[in-house]
């Protein structure tokens, strides 16, 4: 079994709805189980701002699928519920991103772990840093990034799941 983190958002339709759904659709995966999740976090829009705050989790599972096979299967929950990719960083129905892997970085076309623009993120890091309080990505400790991220985006937390 290894451990992964997920990262989940949306800013489309019912989105505490969609979170929750989200969560379901991670725990039924083959040999996979969500083992802790984060609180939701209101999110001012990253990278494209003309669209609606998002909500954000973040969660953590145990998985005996590789992390390509992992990725692929966030890829289709993201198709079957409905999600069409329009604009780069624009809004979507569920947004999944595999944000760490025990044990593995790469650089590759298709999967790269880190996820590359983890820690420049506000609606990243916060909720990570809940399910993993003293965690470090390439050498940057979360508790520090979070602090920092959070003055700069705006970011607040809307319920504990
Ligand atoms: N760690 C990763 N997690 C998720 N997708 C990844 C990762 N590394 C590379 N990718 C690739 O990124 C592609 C595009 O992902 P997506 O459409 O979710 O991008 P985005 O959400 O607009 O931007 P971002 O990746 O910055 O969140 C995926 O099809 C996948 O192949
Ligand atoms: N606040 C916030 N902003 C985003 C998000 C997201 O999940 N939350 N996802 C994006 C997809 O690339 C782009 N911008």
């Amino acid at each position: 079994m290894s451990l992964a983190y997920i990262g989940v958002g949306t800013n489309l339709g019912n989105k505490l709805e969609n979170i929750k759904r989200a969560i379901e659709e991670l725990n039924s995966l083959p040999a996979t189980k969500v083992i802790k999740t984060a609180g939701v976090y209101e999110t001012e829009p990253w990278g494209y701002k003309e669209q609606d705050w998002f909500l954000n989790t973040a969660v953590a599972l145990e998985t005996e699928l590789a992390p390509e096979e992992l990725l692929e299967a966030l890829l289709q929950i993201e198709a079957k519920m409905g999600r069409v990719r329009h604009i780069r960083y624009g809004p979507r129905v569920i947004d999944l991103d595999l944000l760490w892997y025990e044990g593995e970085e790469r650089q590759g076309e298709k999967l790269t772990l880190p996820h590359p623009r983890l820690t420049e993120r506000a609606f990243v890091v916060l909720p990570l840093l809940e399910l993993w309080p003293d965690g470090e990505i390439k050498g940057m400790s979360l508790r520090e990034a979070a602090a920092r991220l959070k003055k700069e985006q705006g970011i607040r937390k809307f319920k504990n799941l």
